[in-house]
């Protein structure tokens, strides 16, 4: 298991661990009322009419609860549910085949449906539209289309990049939900179901302190509860208090604000060895030792999110928050990298 006690991506290994504690039900379903709402008009009105619903597209950072909602939505139904990624529909004949083997009114849910191939996707625009598919037999000027009839079906696809995904594929979804970070108090509400589901002792202060960490990201939150109970056991009487998160999550290095050790690392750098900035991608990444890649795609989004760094046309810059989470105050002879909003300048 990687160290990265923060990364919103699932380890093949917590697969299990996640799915007991995922909700089953819209109404186990944490926060996210908006969608939840919507959710809840859109299923009982199919049900209502006896139709299955539009279909369905879920898009948001991982770890949201895209899957979790994926197979809410089959329960609420209560019908059969089919998961297939993008990825994994390598030739349009294997889409074909799960697609004429639904059952009526099932749920199809593919995970990260940006990356479908572009023929299985225009299969799937007349499964999804005339619940039809042309599948092409033989090749050449011999080659014939052999229409087949595809169950009334709903599609959830699931995106953690909507802006990757066609116009046309866009457009054919009936319903498209945007899942959003969870606040600290969504996240604490969160973390007292899952601790009840596995049984561990938690207090208030516990809860409060692991959800601050969390980076409004549920997989996460439960993945430092896990290891909080681990803690929890091992060094002290089993209750997840105050004083047991924050020994806990110091041995996993996840900071008050949720940053690790490499977040934290790159945030000194650009403090320290560049006066918070500005400075380029490739020069922070290679003081912190790291691929820009991983300073990038990591790092950066929270740190941004956060409000530590700023990212700009002349590089990488630390705000007053990034100086104030290391505890410095930055210079104020004016030439320092501040982050004084300057978003759009550029170097003369
Ligand atoms: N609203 C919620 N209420 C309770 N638990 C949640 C909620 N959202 C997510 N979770 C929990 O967080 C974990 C991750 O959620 P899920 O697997 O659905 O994320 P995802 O959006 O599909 O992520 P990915 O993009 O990596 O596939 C699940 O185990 C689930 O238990
Ligand atoms: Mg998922």
């Amino acid at each position: 298991m990687s160290d990265d006690v923060v990364s919103p991506f699932a380890e093949d290994e917590e697969l299990d661990a996640e799915s007991s504690v995922r909700p089953k039900r819209l109404s186990d379903f944490i926060a996210q009322h908006r969608v939840r709402d919507q959710l809840e008009l859109l299923l009982q009105g199919a049900m209502g009419r006896g139709t299955p619903p539009d279909h369905i597209l879920l898009s948001g950072p991982p770890g949201l609860g895209k899957t979790t909602l994926a197979n809410i939505v089959a329960a609420e139904l209560g019908t059969g549910i089919r998961t297939t990624s993008g990825p994994v529909i390598e030739r349009s004949g294997d889409l074909a085949a799960i697609l004429t083997g639904l059952a009526p009114g099932d749920v199809l849910f593919i995970d990260e449906i940006h990356r479908i191939a572009k023929p299985a996707e225009e299969l799937l625009y007349s499964a999804m539209e005339d619940f039809r598919v042309d599948v092409v037999v033989g090749k050449g000027p011999g080659a014939t289309a052999i229409p087949l009839d595809v169950e009334p079906f709903t599609l959830v696809g699931a995106t953690t990049r909507a802006g990757l995904l066609s116009g046309p594929m866009r457009d054919r979804f009936g319903f498209v939900a945007h899942l959003d970070f969870y606040s600290p108090a969504d996240l604490d509400a969160l973390l007292h179901r899952s601790a009840r589901i596995l049984g561990v002792p938690i207090t208030a202060e516990g809860a409060g302190e692991i959800a601050g960490r969390s980076r409004g990201t549920p997989r996460i939150a439960n993945r430092l509860l896990r290891r909080v109970r681990d803690f929890a056991e091992v060094r002290a009487d089993g209750i997840v208090t105050e004083d047991v998160a924050k020994a806990a999550l110091k041995v996993y290095d996840v900071d008050a604000l949720g940053l690790d050790r490499l977040d934290r690392a790159v945030l000194r750098a650009l403090i320290e060895s560049f006066k918070g900035g500005p400075v380029g991608l490739s020069t922070l990444a290679v003081a912190v030792g790291e691929q820009s890649d991983t300073v990038e795609e990591v790092c950066e989004p929270f740190l941004v999110r956060a409000g530590l760094l700023a990212r700009t046309p002349r590089g990488r810059v630390a705000t007053e928050a990034g100086w104030a989470h290391l505890g410095k105050t930055p210079p104020t002879d004016g030439r320092s990298g501040v982050f004084q909003g300057d978003l759009f300048a550029r170097d003369a």
